[in-house]
């Protein structure tokens, strides 16, 4: 079980929970009915038998429609969730083939819809204690579970007895859940198979644009592999949605006679597991109790929509950095650098055509420039690893990407030294640039997309190891944790999507990205009293300036020596790995510029190599390409 998953806990069930608080749940808080707690132990009992674990097995309703909205790990919001509104559909009666949220239909009496959320068990998570949800504010309520989805799913089914089961949730892409939707599938349709009609739905999403909308052969399927090509059709053929409302309240009421055979122990309206229950150690949970002052993430950040929608009001309007994004952008210091929409949209908590139409809207009525627009070209990437998902499949956690035999004449030997992973992943690689951004990592579960993109190429290059490791680290760890971005972020470090393969030059982005060393001494305060010139190298200083400022380098010492020889250029740049050594920062989107010097991130820096290496088009780029429909 991983310490750091307990971290993504609290946006996984923010559905339910304002009142939660991200960083981890007061456990003991938590009033967990006794019997229950001993008796159904996640790990040791799952809820797959839920009706089994009551004290009096629930009667079947007998209902006509059931139509139940799987919520998943990546969709919990209420506003602009298609797959939510489809439910509503189909609650009032709409014929299956209408288009999600189209006009408005009359059914006399709708069918009520179910919303649920499963704790998978089999691959997740913790608890806190229920308060206050967006659902029940409305006058609905949120089915919790904990357990196989397919199982609990099927109880339900089985307690509701239902001749019509409607089953909706989000559109997923990759194999796992592939694998859960085919369980679920299965499952479900052998519940009415003799008594009635099983329709299940999955509806895309979580992109600012849809899919089928995309100018390429074959939708998805046709996608370029490099970025640029993409995003400049895109841009050009495609526009965004406009967001979904919110479903009335009516239209969200849950089915009549639902609460009580829906009651179980461990599948109720009121069950939340403890993250004990839910396989934790008490060391786990206590490691993640504290929330670290130095964290990037905003001040009381909280998982859910109703944090979701307030860190945009804050970021775009209130704090007014939208305008200044672009220049802020590759800070590492403090919650304003950039907008941290991240943790919350990798779990649906605020939908990235939201954002998109808040920043169109801010271009309206305040400012429109470079940096406006700079916020949707970045949710752009985030949809191009979507659709590049879909594309490739499983290529994007193999070895070879998705190149597979096209790596051929170009294959890397990968190492795997268990040690030098360790030290990578403790901040203890000698690297100071490096070491700051892990330990951010590891202590907030937040990294700044520059640190992000420096330990990635040090990790992939550098040190040669097999970058899998690396993405499987980040995925244990990260608070914004999406299947899509890690991995294919991930892929593209390591140079097996088939583009171009960047090496950052780790001192040299130290240098242009933290040249006073804040940054560096915040994470590494062993380097606090090492003059600005060594900060970065402090290899490089003398005995007796080592002893001078307080530190000692070496195996053993204060601070380690680095871990690969900061003289040798890695192999694969020499080898015609597909490398160009040393420009660093160059992939990915022209991310280029920076910041410079300061604390707070928002200041305009005079750093000379912002913007270099940028594409001639982007650099020249005043405003925004995008179109709304
Ligand atoms: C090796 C590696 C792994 C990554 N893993 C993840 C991940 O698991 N989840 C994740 O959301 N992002 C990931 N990123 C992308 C990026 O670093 C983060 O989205 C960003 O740092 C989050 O901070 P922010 O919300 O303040 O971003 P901002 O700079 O404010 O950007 C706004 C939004 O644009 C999107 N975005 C920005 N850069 C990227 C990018 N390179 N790829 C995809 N979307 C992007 C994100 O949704 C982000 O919230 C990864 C990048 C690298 C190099």
């Amino acid at each position: 079980m991983m310490t750091q998953r307990l971290r993504q806990y609290n946006f996984v069930v923010s559905l339910v929970i304002s009142a939660a608080h991200l960083s981890l749940p007061a456990v003991s808080a938590f009033t967990f009915p006794a019997a229950t707690k001993t008796t159904y132990g996640i790990r040791s009992h799952s809820t797959r038998n839920f009706s089994s674990a009551s004290s009096s097995p629930p009667s079947a309703l007998q209902m006509s429609t059931l139509n139940i909205q799987w919520f998943r790990q990546t969709d919990l919001r209420l506003h602009d969730n298609p797959a939510l509104c489809r439910t509503v559909d189909l609650s009032l009666g709409k014929a299956e083939k209408q288009p999600v949220g189209a006009a408005p239909t009359t059914k006399s009496s709708p069918d009520g819809i179910l919303p649920v959320f499963v704790f998978d068990t089999e691959r997740i998570y913790g608890s806190d204690t229920r308060s206050e949800s967006n659902l029940e504010k409305r006058g609905s309520g949120l089915i919790v579970a904990a357990g196989k989805p397919e199982k609990v799913l099927a109880e339900i089914a089985d307690a509701a007895s239902p001749s019509i089961l409607n089953v909706v949730c989000q559109e997923e892409v990759c194999s796992e859940e592939l694998a859960v939707d085919k369980a679920v599938r299965s499952e479900l349709a052998k519940k009415v198979k003799k008594s009635g009609k099983f329709n299940f739905e999955t509806v895309w999403g979580s992109t600012m644009y849809d899919p089928d909308s995309l100018p390429f052969d074959g939708d998805v399927a046709g996608i370029p592999d490099t970025f640029t090509p993409f995003r400049n059709k895109v841009e050009k053929a495609c526009q965004i949605g406009q967001p979904l409302d919110i479903p009335k309240d009516e239209h969200l009421a849950l089915p009549k006679g639902i609460k009580s055979v829906v009651n179980q122990p461990q599948c109720s309206l009121s069950y939340l597991p403890t993250l004990a229950d839910l396989g934790y150690s008490a060391e786990d949970i206590e490691s993640v109790e504290s929330v670290d002052s130095r964290t990037a993430m905003p001040a009381n950040y909280k998982g859910g929509e109703t944090f979701a929608l307030a860190r945009v009001q804050d970021y775009i309007w209130d704090k007014d950095l939208l305008k200044v994004y672009f220049d802020t952008r590759n800070g590492m210091i403090g919650s304003d650098y950039s907008t941290k929409f991240a943790p919350w949209l990798a779990h649906g908590n605020v939908s990235p055509r939201y954002i998109a139409r808040e920043c169109r809207k801010y271009e309206q009525v305040r400012v429109e420039n470079k940096s406006t627009y700079w916020v949707v070209f970045e949710l752009l990437w985030r949809d191009y690893f979507k659709f590049f998902a879909k594309k490739h499949g499983d290529g994007i956690f193999y070895q070879n990407g998705i190149l597979g035999d096209r790596s051929h004449g170009n294959k890397r030997k990968w190492g795997m030294d268990a040690k030098q992973v360790k030290a990578w992943k403790e901040g203890m690689t000698g690297y100071p640039l490096v070491d700051a951004n892990m330990r951010e990592l590891a202590a907030t579960g937040f990294m700044s997309n520059r640190g992000r993109q420096n330990v990635a190429s040090f990790f992939t290059i550098d040190m040669n190891m097999d970058w899998r490791y690396g993405g499987d680290h980040f995925e244990e760890t990260l608070l914004d944790y999406d299947v899509h971005s890690n991995w294919g972020n991930w892929c593209s470090a390591a140079g097996m999507t088939g583009g171009r393969l960047n090496r950052f030059n780790i001192v040299k982005q130290s240098k242009d990205y933290d040249l006073g060393g804040d940054y560096v001494r915040l994470w590494c305060p062993e380097l606090k009293d090492v003059p600005d010139k060594y900060v970065h190298e402090p290899w490089q200083m003398s005995e007796a300036l080592m002893e001078e400022c307080g530190v000692k380098i070496g195996p053993g010492r204060d601070y380690p020596a680095p871990i690969v020889n900061p003289n040798v250029q890695p192999r694969i740049m020499n080898n015609g790995g597909g490398g160009r050594g040393g420009r660093g920062g160059r992939g990915r989107g022209g991310k280029q510029g920076g910041r410079g010097n300061g604390r707070n991130g928002q200041r305009r820096d005079n750093n000379p190599n912002r913007g270099k290496g940028q594409r001639q088009d982007m650099k020249s780029l005043k405003v925004g390409t995008y179109k709304f429909d």
